[in-house]
């Protein structure tokens, strides 16, 4: 190699530096010349000294040095080049022959030995070769810092990926994997080395991810994505979701397959993949999927996927030709335990009803929350009427038993209308709609129980939904009207009060009584607008009676059981009666047993509250219901209002005569008021009036009327007789 080449070899910028070091000048500047004759720059040192100057300020690529000089000598400026520039090397040009003196500057580093007196060409010759060694290793230095840099790189980059990166063998062997899959799933890479990929797949993803890697058509420019599930490293063994993309290596792309060694350096590769954890947005989807088509709360089905599933229940008994049916379930008393309880125990009810309901059915069943305290129920294959009842009687069995919410027990139970496919609709809007309907006629005739679908039921709703527009325009248009009833002294035939009756005086249909409306104004939540107005009117009207001198005038009002089971039902009350300036000590409410006992507790307090504010408190219809002492007694209850069904059996002398006997006996007992209701003969006066009940109240005496007649009526001392005995 020319000295020009090798000087290109050594630096690509610069030629060869060499610092010529001798104490003799003569001989330094006949070397220096000589040198950059050849193409060398050439730096002199006069002495070990100069030379140590030089080496602490410049750089070079080769030092000639003498061995012996004074002060500083050869071997101290070797000492001295090692530490302060190691990459240089040195050669030796000294008078010392012995072998002792070459050996000992050969192992401190000399790379080249020349005696002293020097051949030129020889000279030149070794420097040559010495700098193109030089330049040689310097060139391989270079390449191996520059291999490590890149493998750092590349490593950094790979181990860095958010996504795993691993390659595999043609048998799905782990050739490669980086250290990703250690923060994600738990494994080492090194322990995978060698394993098949199988190893981390989810049991129920065995197949796909097999089937994926092996399907003909993946190349790198078509790789196959596919979404899997990896299990996690350790005893949990929980999955996550990847979204893995994998095609086979191109020969030609990664020709390392037989020359890289070890377990993961990818040896052997022939797939390339990454694994992209999308667990989170495969949660977050399911979650919003979740939330779309369920109920939060008791976590079944919503209405859509509940007409989902009842649309695809439907093609399949259309195409089998068979039965299903749908259900529609309303809880009874729901409304009255959430607004009493709050909302968080009414939470809490809905949740255990579900459990319990679920309870009931098989797999394949869809039970729905429907809105508030309705459910759906679809039953996809049935063969009769037969199979509907006795899951519908199983349903209503399992609400019977109480339910615990915190310190209360509470019941609730639950009105199922059913409408069967075909006979019932043969669309899901249909059997919804008509399975509700029959939903409504089991609330109208009592709750608790169940009805199928059936024609006439259409009409009556039909009918249902005219009136319950009616109503709603009579209750704006003041189209209610309040009758009195009297109820009259036993002894005297004076009126000692007046029960108030609603009627509605209907544009088209005259005027309707109580049973015509009542129900539907309970369901449809009017009842409480009616009774406001009922009550305002009646407390105008017998307001007036008494400041015009009838003080004792008593006012009866019926008060239906939501009112009773609202929780403001007192303070509601009292501010109707304050409005309209109406003395409490001359009203009395009537309410049923079965109000009491629905919740003895809770109402048992609103009653005590009622009365030390003076109002009375009537039993109305008593010997129908539960009639038991143990209320009547710890109850501030002013009279009982005896039943019409026992006054008349006075007159048909049946047994139930005894019942009106026992009532009298045990009011008089209780020291409580009592008054006859239903009376409509001469024979039920003489007979109450003989037993020594002292009101009476019924038909013998008049119906109700409007209030223009009473204001007559009140006129008379007495009450005359509408009936003659
Ligand atoms: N929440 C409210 N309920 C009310 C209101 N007004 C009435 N009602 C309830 O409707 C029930 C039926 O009332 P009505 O059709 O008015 O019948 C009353 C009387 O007309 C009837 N009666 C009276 N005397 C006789 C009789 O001699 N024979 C006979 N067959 N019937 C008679 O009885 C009804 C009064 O009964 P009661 O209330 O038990 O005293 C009615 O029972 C109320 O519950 C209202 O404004 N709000």
């Amino acid at each position: 190699m020319a000295p020009e080449q090798t000087n290109r070899l050594f630096s690509q910028e610069a030629t060869a530096r060499i610092l010529v070091v001798d104490d003799e000048p003569r001989l330094v500047t006949a070397l220096a010349s000589l040198l950059r004759s050849s193409g060398y720059d050439v730096t002199e040192a006069q002495g070990g000294k100069h030379a140590c100057k030089l080496i602490d300020t410049l750089r070079f690529d080769l030092a000639l040095l003498d061995l012996r000089m004074p002060e500083v000598d050869g071997f101290a400026v070797m000492a001295h080049l090692a530490n302060q520039q190691p990459e240089c090397g040195s050669i030796v040009i000294s008078g010392e022959s012995s072998f002792t003196a070459v050996s000992r500057a050969l192992r401190r580093g000399a790379l080249d030995y020349v005696r002293k007196p020097f051949d030129p060409e020889e000279l030149l010759s070794t420097i040559e070769g010495v700098v193109g060694k030089q330049s040689l290793l310097k060139a391989h230095e270079d390449i191996q810092v520059r291999l490590e840099k890149s493998e750092a790189l590349h490593r950094y980059i790979v181990n860095s990926s958010p996504d795993i990166v691993f390659m595999l063998d043609a048998d799905g062997r782990f050739c490669f994997v980086n250290s990703k899959i250690e923060s994600l799933l738990g494994y080492k890479p090194a322990e995978l080395c060698a394993r098949h990929f199988r190893h981390i797949l989810d049991d129920r993803d065995v197949a796909k991810g097999i089937y994926a890697l092996n399907a003909p058509d993946i190349s790198a420019d078509n790789p196959r994505t596919l979404e899997i599930r990896l299990k996690t490293r350790g005893s949990r063994r929980a999955t996550r979701h990847f979204e893995i993309t994998a095609f086979p290596i191109d020969p030609q792309t990664w020709t390392h397959n037989s020359n890289t060694r070890g377990g993961g350096s990818g040896q052997n590769a022939r797939y390339y993949g990454t694994a992209r954890d999308v667990t989170e947005r495969k949660e977050a989807e399911a979650f919003i999927s979740f939330q779309a088509y369920h109920d939060l709360l008791t976590r079944l089905p919503n209405r859509a996927l509940f007409k989902d599933r009842l649309e695809l229940a439907i093609t399949h008994a259309r195409r089998g030709s068979q039965k299903l049916a749908v259900m529609f379930l309303d809880l009874d008393r729901f409304k009255i335990i959430n607004d009493t309880l709050g909302h968080a125990m009414g939470d809490r009810l809905l949740q255990a009803v579900t459990h319990r309901l679920d309870g009931c059915l098989r797999k394949g069943d869809t039970l729905s929350r429907f809105g508030g305290d309705e459910f759906t129920l679809l039953l996809p294959s049935i063969h009769s009427h037969e199979d509907a009842s006795q899951i519908a009687s199983k349903l209503i069995k399992t609400l019977k038993a109480p339910f615990l919410l915190g310190e209360h027990e509470v019941f609730v139970g639950v009105s199922i209308g059913i409408a069967i496919y075909p006979e019932a609709g043969d669309s899901m809007d249909q059997l919804i709609q008509n399975a509700d309907i029959a939903m409504y006629h089991v609330k109208a005739k009592g709750k608790d129980s169940y009805r199928f679908f059936s024609e006439s039921m259409s009409i009556d709703s039909t009918n249902r939904l005219n009136l319950e527009r009616d109503l709603r325009l009579a209750l704006e248009k003041g189209e209610l009207r309040v009758f009195y009833q009297p109820q009259v002294c036993a002894q005297t035939n004076r009126i000692l009060g007046l029960e108030a009756l609603v009627r509605w005086q209907h544009p088209e249909r005259g005027l309707l009584y109580p049973r015509d409306f009542l129900d539907l104004a309970e369901e449809t939540k009017l009842i409480s607008q009616l009774s406001e107005q009922v009550l305002d009117q009646a407390c105008r009207d017998v307001g007036q009676w008494i400041r015009s001198g009838h003080q004792d005038l008593r006012l009866a009002v019926n008060l239906s059981p939501v009112e009773v089971e609202h929780p403001r039902f007192v303070e509601t009350l009292m501010e109707r009666v304050n409005a309209t300036q109406f003395p409490p000590g001359n009203l009395e409410i009537e309410i049923t047993e079965n109000v009491i006992m629905n919740d003895l507790e809770q109402i048992s307090q609103k009653l005590r509250e009622l009365a030390d504010l003076g109002v009375r408190i009537a039993i109305d219809d008593f010997g129908t219901g539960y009639s038991s002492l143990n209320y009547l007694h710890r109850l501030p209850i002013h009279t009982l209002k005896v039943d019409q069904s026992f006054v008349q059996a006075i007159r048909s002398g049946a047994d139930d005569t005894c019942i009106v006997n026992a009532i009298v006996a045990m009011a008089h007992g209780l020291k409580l008021e009592i008054v006859a209701e239903g009376v409509e003969t001469g024979k039920q006066l003489e007979y109450l009036r003989n037993l020594g009940c002292q009101q009476v109240q019924g038909f013998f005496y008049g119906p109700a009327q409007p209030a223009s007649d009473i204001s007559k009526l009140l006129t008379q001392a007495t009450v005359r007789t509408a009936v003659s005995s």
